[in-house]
């Protein structure tokens, strides 16, 4: 829902986590409907799930709920899930859309009693619509101001009980006194490729197309841990399945297809692969800095960094030191290459990343 987002990714990117136009038509056909629908994340659900049990019983509003985690995850799914347990209504807003006090003010105060809020990218609302949120949350009531100067007066608005459910990328950003007035807070993680694997057979199902265990699992294989990619490199699959197959997603056929859209086996696009290589063949695996790997495949420096490191990252294929970007012994692998001798090798995996401080030129520090 972020596609609106600056940093976000280039929406038309096969692999991007933003969703597109084509993500946002199809997004109701393929959102589960329930808790017994959604995959995995079973902590989330476990929990979420005895969040709303509890408030049922009890006959009153939900808790407030905060999801964190990447975008294409479900955090959007998750808030519908919430309302239809509860039987309640929701309405759909996001932090960069309330710039001012009073468009929260409007909003809040049309709530029906007991709907859910749901509001994505709550990290980029504007500071004084935050602070009316605190005590809305607490108390169901702002103060609305009016006039200005000494002679402004604060009119209080009692408000009808809501549970907000916010959604954020970044749950670090979050004012401490902001996250601490969510009841519950659960974190999402990528999926297992198993998990992916269900996704994918739940979708081709609703999408009337017939998949083979051994497809869904090459498609979930290539999807980054993200269920949006899995969906939408599913029906980029089909389309391929249609046209040059007999329509059944078999493991041979969602090869083919995805080698024809540039998804390689691990989830690397055309752009991934090109910095890769470019590290290794170029400069030698690093230590390089960012604007020159950037300048050797061609893109702005911004695009390498948002756009193709953080997965490859992720992946543990590169690494961000403070002497610039480094290869990991899997990124030589993964091109079928050899490091050549004496060649700076990162360790793979966590713990070395620098965004930014990456010196230029070969010859830095
Ligand atoms: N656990 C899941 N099981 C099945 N499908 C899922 C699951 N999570 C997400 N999806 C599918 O992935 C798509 C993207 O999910 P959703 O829009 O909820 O992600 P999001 O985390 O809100 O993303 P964003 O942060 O970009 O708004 C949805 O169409 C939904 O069908």
């Amino acid at each position: 829902m972020n596609w609106d987002d600056a940093t976000a990714e280039t929406p038309e990117r096969l692999v991007g986590s933003a969703a597109d136009r084509e993500d946002q038509a199809v997004d109701a056909a393929l959102r589960p409907k329930d808790l017994t629908e959604f995959v995995g994340q079973e902590r989330v659900r476990q929990q979420l799930g005895l969040v709303l049990q509890a408030a049922r019983k009890r006959g009153g509003t939900a808790d407030h709920v905060l999801l964190s985690g990447a975008p294409g995850l479900g955090k959007t799914t998750l808030s519908m899930i919430i309302a239809a347990e509860m039987g309640v209504p929701i309405r759909i807003t996001s932090g960069p859309a309330i710039q001012h006090a009073g468009d929260l003010a409007a909003i809040l105060s049309s709530l029906q009693e007991g709907e859910v809020l749901f509001l994505d990218e709550i990290h980029r609302m504007s500071r004084p619509a935050e602070e009316m949120l605190y005590m809305a949350m607490e108390d169901f009531r702002v103060d609305v101001i009016v006039g200005k100067g000494p002679g402004a007066t604060a009119i209080p608005l009692e408000l009808p009980a809501f549970t907000l459910v916010g959604a954020t990328t970044r749950a670090g950003l979050l004012p401490p006194p902001l996250r601490d007035r969510f009841g519950f807070t659960g974190h999402m993680e990528f999926y297992a490729p198993a998990e992916l694997g269900r996704v994918i057979h739940r979708s081709a199902a609703l999408l009337d197309v017939e998949v083979t265990a051994e497809g869904a699992s090459e498609i979930a294989g290539r999807s980054r841990g993200t269920p949006r990619i899995a969906n939408r490199l599913l029906r980029r699959v089909r389309d391929y399945a249609q046209v040059e197959a007999d329509g059944r997603v078999t493991r041979e056929v969602a090869a083919r297809a995805l080698e024809v859209y540039e998804v390689d086996e691990r989830g690397l696009d055309r752009l991934d692969l090109a910095v890769l290589r470019a590290l290794l063949t170029l400069f030698g695996g690093g230590p390089v800095g960012l604007s020159t790997l950037a300048v050797a495949v061609g893109e702005e420096r911004e695009t390498v960094e948002e756009v193709a490191e953080p997965f490859l990252v992720r992946e543990g294929l590169l690494a961000r030191t403070p002497r610039g970007r480094i290869a990991t012994p899997a990124a030589w692998s993964h091109l079928g290459l050899v490091a050549p001798q004496g060649a700076p090798l990162a360790a793979g995996g966590s713990g070395t990343d620098h965004p930014g401080t990456g010196q230029d030129g070969l010859f830095g520090p």
